[in-house]
């Protein structure tokens, strides 16, 4: 039996995360089952590939931090400043860490995560957000980056879900299972539910077809992102 949000994960379907999604079509079929997703769930992406991936994926992680810092400037109350600035902590005092030791189980040290240009893909990417969210309000900088969250939730569940997922001695197995584990389904959740916090003061049904654009084009642009550590070196 195949994984639907509407059964297996409701909450991707509604408010307006779920009508973005909807709205994304083809565009967010081609971001969650990219081939790059799909030579994970059988162990037969080149792990060169992978490796390269994780180093862009390392420096994405700092731009991400940079995005929330961004948000706690943006924001207009308490409560919306302490939330951003708890994953700006959370980023920098653990998840980039957290990064580092699963790349060393790759083979990489911090040396080779550092000393790697940005890709364009990421360039193009991470830009895009920080010029969304430094033009528009809190809104726009967090539909822009929920693609990001939301897309890698769906991808996990989506994997775990799957029975032809190569679990025994699948080199990737362990990054699925951290994307597709209940602690990154709470992330998940809890992220909807403030951007539908959001979506409700910020007004965002008069405003739907500029936060669909921004939210179609972070989508295009992970799409591309699977292929940032293959091309585009400067
Ligand atoms: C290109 C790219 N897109 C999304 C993620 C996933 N991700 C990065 S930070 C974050 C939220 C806090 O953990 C999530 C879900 C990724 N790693 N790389």
């Amino acid at each position: 039996m195949s994984w639907i949000a509407e059964r297996d994960w409701p909450s991707l379907e509604q408010g307006l995360a779920g009508r973005l999604r909807r709205d994304c079509g083809t565009d967010w079929e081609r971001f969650i089952h990219h081939p790059f997703v799909r030579g994970m769930a059988d162990g037969t992406l080149p792990e060169a590939d992978f490796q390269r991936f994780l180093i862009q994926d390392y420096l994405y992680l700092i731009q991400y931090a940079r995005a929330y810092a961004l948000a706690i400037y943006k924001a207009d109350t308490m409560e919306d400043m302490r939330s951003a600035s708890g994953i700006v902590s959370g980023l920098l005092d653990t998840e980039l860490a957290l990064h580092i030791a699963y790349c060393a189980g790759w083979g990489l040290c911090v040396d080779d995560l550092h000393n790697q240009p940005e890709s364009l893909e990421l360039l193009a990417y991470t830009r895009f957000i920080l010029d969304r969210g430094q033009t528009g309000d809190l809104l726009d900088l967090i539909v822009t980056l929920a693609p990001c969250l939301i897309g890698y939730g769906e991808i996990g569940a989506r994997l775990m879900a799957d029975p032809t997922t190569r679990r025994e001695g699948n080199p990737y197995w362990e990054w699925i299972a951290l994307y597709g584990g209940e602690k990154f389904v709470g992330l998940v959740d809890a992220g909807l539910r403030t951007l539908e916090a959001l979506a409700g003061r910020y007004g965002a049904e008069g405003r739907y077809p500029a936060l669909l654009a921004e939210f179609r084009t972070a989508v295009k642009l992970e799409a591309a992102f699977w292929n940032a550590g293959r091309s585009g070196m400067l």
